[in-house]
């Protein structure tokens, strides 16, 4: 299916600061939309159901895999979290351009479904700085940090499957490389509906 708006998917091992760079780029970017996904898990210490998540139980993510409203969903660090049909569908068909936040596991699911989504792996300058991110932000117990750090190896070894990897070593270059993928897929995008619809129309294919 051929939408008129962008997919964006972004990845990352836990608290390499994705959130924290899509947050920064949708401040600055009003043409783009956050897809809200929904988990199991519990909601952390300021989170907001609707906003950062929809926090919803076992048997009600269980009903929306069985009625196949999720366009990806996996299980990340023991929970499971997953994006719904209707967090993008309709919002790319409108030609609005929209940004997940997901796992690589999700994120390879996202291309079976939309083959132009652009793919961005974010990694950390080191496992040093990882693991102090994850610590300076205090949100979740020491098991939970080091189940996420464990996981964190297996997560980074996809990076290479991404179309983009963007090291968030300074922050506000790492805003400016998300940034500058952003407007370089649309000018592409743009550029090469125009050509389909030109060539379309040289053939007279409705
Ligand atoms: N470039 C950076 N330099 C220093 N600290 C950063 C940088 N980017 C993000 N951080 C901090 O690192 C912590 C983790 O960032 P963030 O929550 O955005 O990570 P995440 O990848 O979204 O993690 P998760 O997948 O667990 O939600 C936060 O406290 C954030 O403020
Ligand atoms: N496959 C999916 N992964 C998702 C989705 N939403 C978030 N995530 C991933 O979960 C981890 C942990 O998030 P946290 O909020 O508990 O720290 C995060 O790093 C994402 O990679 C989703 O819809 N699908």
């Amino acid at each position: 299916m051929d939408y008129p708006g962008n997919l964006f998917v972004v990845a990352a091992p836990s608290g390499a600061g994705k959130s924290s760079l899509v947050k920064a780029l949708l401040e600055i970017d009003s043409q783009l939309q956050l897809s809200v996904s929904h988990t199991t898990r519990a909601p952390r210490g300021q989170e907001k159901h609707g906003r950062d998540y929809f926090f919803t139980s076992q048997p009600e993510f269980d009903a929306m895999v069985a009625g196949n409203a999720f366009v990806e969903w996996a299980h990340v660090h023991g929970q499971r979290y997953g994006t719904s049909k209707k967090a993008i569908e309709d919002r790319i068909a409108q030609g609005a351009d929209v940004i997940l936040e997901i796992d690589y596991q999700g994120a390879l699911q996202i291309t079976q479904a939309f083959a132009n989504a652009v793919l961005i792996f974010i990694l950390p300058p080191s496992w040093e700085e990882l693991r102090s991110r994850l610590e300076r932000r205090g949100e979740d117990p020491t098991d939970v940090i080091e189940m996420r750090l464990k996981n964190a190896s297996e997560e980074m070894a996809q990076a290479h499957k991404f179309d983009f990897v963007i090291i968030n070593e300074l922050f506000e270059r790492a805003v400016f490389d998300l940034k500058a993928i952003v407007h370089a897929q649309r000018l592409r995008y743009a550029a090469q509906r125009r050509t389909r619809a030109a060539t379309f129309e040289s053939l007279n294919i409705p």
